[in-house]
């Protein structure tokens, strides 16, 4: 597993990583997410001993990377799809980092045709597209068979048949016992991927939760009603037991029933509905909430800043926040 105790990373002014302690299981897929500059990369970066700690500890089965005897035996990477030599084919690229580790040349073979570039083995890195150097990057995390591999945004630049198959490569790799640590900044692509959830946002831990815990609490269901008698709907409902908040736009909310049974309910005290919608809140928005405050480059709307309402679900992020502090 890899664990981090009050890992920490300062360029100058800028702390990108902020005492960050949590532990990567083997067995699991674990979801990193965070905004853009949130110290996702940093942070990977450290527990490859590609960045020194200005203070912490990662470890990795016990031991700092450069403990490690056969470190690409013991943790395979993809950091950088561009990290390859330009005249190199993707057969030497691989058989290069194969010789330096002790790898069996077959082994090569066996990771291009796992990553789906056996046709393209012998075609030099530079003519490569982005989605070709990811497979070619994971190529070359799987080389050493590791029990332990990170992806940082390994999803960047696939086709949705790329997409598909990194998510059932990770999902089998977790499957044989291995620990997969994969950063993102997409909430709805970790839903469908990731066992487990880090979140942090500008360096600091903001959440570390089961996906199924996190989607059970965000992922909430509730039916949205509005009526020209809002103040009768209001009170026909709390007559009948059913607790109704005010949502947007002068709707009434109304959590654990089903949108029939009130729509019947309505019906019965005759009055008159303009909505009754079934709503899910999107684990994406989810996500924005628990990051909103750490988000560091925000783009514009075309609205004067500070104006309009929040986002349908605003709020539902607090607990998670409060769990991450
Ligand atoms: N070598 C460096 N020198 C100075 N600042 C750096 C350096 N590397 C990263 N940073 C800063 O540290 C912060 C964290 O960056 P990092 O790349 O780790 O974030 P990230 O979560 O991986 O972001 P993204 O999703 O955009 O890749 C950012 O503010 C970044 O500008």
């Amino acid at each position: 597993m890899i664990e981090l105790a009050g890992l920490t990373k300062r360029y100058g002014d800028k702390l990108a990583v902020d005492h960050l302690t949590f532990t990567v299981r083997p067995g699991l897929v674990t979801g990193f997410l965070g905004p853009n500059g949130a110290g996702k990369s940093t942070t990977m970066r450290m527990v490859l001993d590609l960045d020194n700690p200005t203070d912490g500890t990662v470890l990795i089965d016990g031991k700092h990377y450069r403990q490690l005897h056969d470190p690409l035996k013991m943790v395979g990477a993809l950091l950088d799809a561009k990290a390859a030599h330009g005249g190199r084919s993707a057969f030497n690229h691989l058989l290069c980092l194969a010789q330096s580790n002790g790898i069996p040349r077959a082994r090569v073979r066996e990771v291009l045709d796992t990553v789906g570039l056996t046709s393209v083995a012998k075609k030099r890195f530079k003519g490569f597209s982005l989605g070709m150097g990811q497979r070619l990057g994971i190529a070359a995390a799987l080389l050493g068979d590791p029990q332990i591999l990170m992806f940082d945004e390994p999803v960047n630049g696939l086709d949705p048949e790329g997409i598909h198959w990194i998510r059932n490569l990770m999902k089998n790799l977790a499957a044989q016992g291995r620990t997969v640590f994969v950063s993102s900044h997409l909430m709805s692509e970790m839903a469908l991927t990731a066992d487990h959830l880090v979140v942090i946002g500008q360096g600091r831990l903001l959440a570390d939760t089961s996906m199924a815990a996190f989607i059970a609490e965000n992922s909430r269901s509730y039916v949205r009603m509005r009526s020209p008698q809002q103040e009768r709907l209001r009170d026909m409902l709390s007559g009948a037991g059913i607790t109704a908040v005010p949502g947007e736009e002068g709707s009434l909310h109304v959590n654990g029933e089903d949108a029939a049974h009130l729509g019947e309910l309505a019906a019965r005290h005759q009055l008159v509905l303009h909505e009754l919608s079934p709503q899910r809140a999107s684990l994406e928005e989810a996500f924005m909430q628990l990051t909103a405050e750490s988000v560091e480059y925000h783009a514009h709307d075309g609205r004067p800043a500070g104006s309009g309402a929040p986002p349908p679900g605003a709020g539902w992020g607090d607990d998670w926040r409060k769990k991450g502090s």
